[in-house]
């Protein structure tokens, strides 16, 4: 189902949330010139499931989250996307795909609406042309309609109606991340890509984030890939984590399996490496 196909019937009660293997990374390897960013890195994000990419700061999550979103290409590794091996492809490409994300630092327009932001989420579904839309032709008049429909739906779920056309300028940064969150739901997103949506946010903020984030996921069936510094967010969130250090993977598994492994809390306790 896609993010918001909000008509759309409730899967049924005994029907297993998480599903096959929506994503594959297969033997990443990610270089900056000297600097090794990612290496060998291989790990699945299941249809339906919360995943999320932990570690400690430069331990190589964004950049994980960039090769995911395509705008890293990895020097060695293959991405694999719906069973088939993704070709290498510019950000607006894998957009299509659907796969939308947010930003660790907010990418909003701040002179704009909140409205008109989150309409900017549409554009890469839209059908008619510029010229059409420009003159206002039957067809992109209708096709309009059908987008802010489908708009004010986000707005009613992410619960924002009372800022709609506020400029996000003038939003507190909580609002801000949430009017990101709803451009990126606009997408319709098979996939969701969270980098860190908790960070700067104070303890209320974080709670509602966290009920978005689920709501969505259990709503629409909406995967989501999430990197989070806040630890008690992850555990809580996720149903599988993947954990980074100095850009190789030292754990993969539910929460629990994660917090027990003895290479995770080296790290995190700052076990000095050979
Ligand atoms: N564009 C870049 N050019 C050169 N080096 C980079 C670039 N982006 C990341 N790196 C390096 O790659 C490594 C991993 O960085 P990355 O930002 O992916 O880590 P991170 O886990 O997301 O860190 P943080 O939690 O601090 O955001 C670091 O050593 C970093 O300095």
């Amino acid at each position: 189902m896609n993010a918001m196909d909000i008509e759309a019937a409730p899967a049924a009660a005994d029907a297993p949330r998480i599903g096959g293997v929506l994503m594959e990374m297969r033997n990443i390897t990610l270089r900056f010139g000297g600097v090794k960013a990612i290496t060998d890195i291989s790990f699945d994000i299941r249809e339906g499931e919360i995943r999320a990419i932990i570690g400690p700061n430069g331990a190589g999550k964004s950049s994980m989250l960039n090769v995911i979103s395509g705008f890293y290409v990895p020097q060695e590794g293959e991405v694999w996307f719906k069973g088939k091996r993704r070709p290498q492809m510019k950000p607006y490409e894998v957009a299509q795909q659907g796969i939308a994300r947010t930003f660790q630092n907010i990418a909003l327009f701040e002179g704009m609406s909140v409205l008109d932001n989150i309409m900017t989420g549409r554009l890469t579904l839209m059908k008619t042309g510029l010229w059409s839309q420009a003159l206002w032709w039957g067809r992109a008049q209708a096709e309009e309609v059908e987008h802010r429909a489908k708009v004010e739906k986000i707005i009613d779920f992410l619960e924002i109606q009372h800022i709609r056309k506020t400029p996000v300028g003038r939003l507190p940064y909580g609002l801000k991340k949430r009017v990101e969150l709803a451009r990126a739901l606009a997408t319709e997103p098979k996939l969701l890509l969270l980098d860190e949506p908790m960070a700067g946010m104070n303890v209320e903020e974080k709670e509602d984030m966290c009920r978005f984030i689920l709501d969505t996921n259990d709503e629409f069936g909406t995967t989501i890939c999430l990197i989070e510094h806040d630890m008690g967010v992850v555990m809580d969130l996720s149903d599988r984590v993947v954990v980074m250090d100095y850009g190789k993977k030292i754990g993969d598994g539910t929460p629990d399996e994660v917090r027990s492994n003895q290479a995770v809390i080296e790290a995190y306790l700052g076990v000095q490496h050979d």
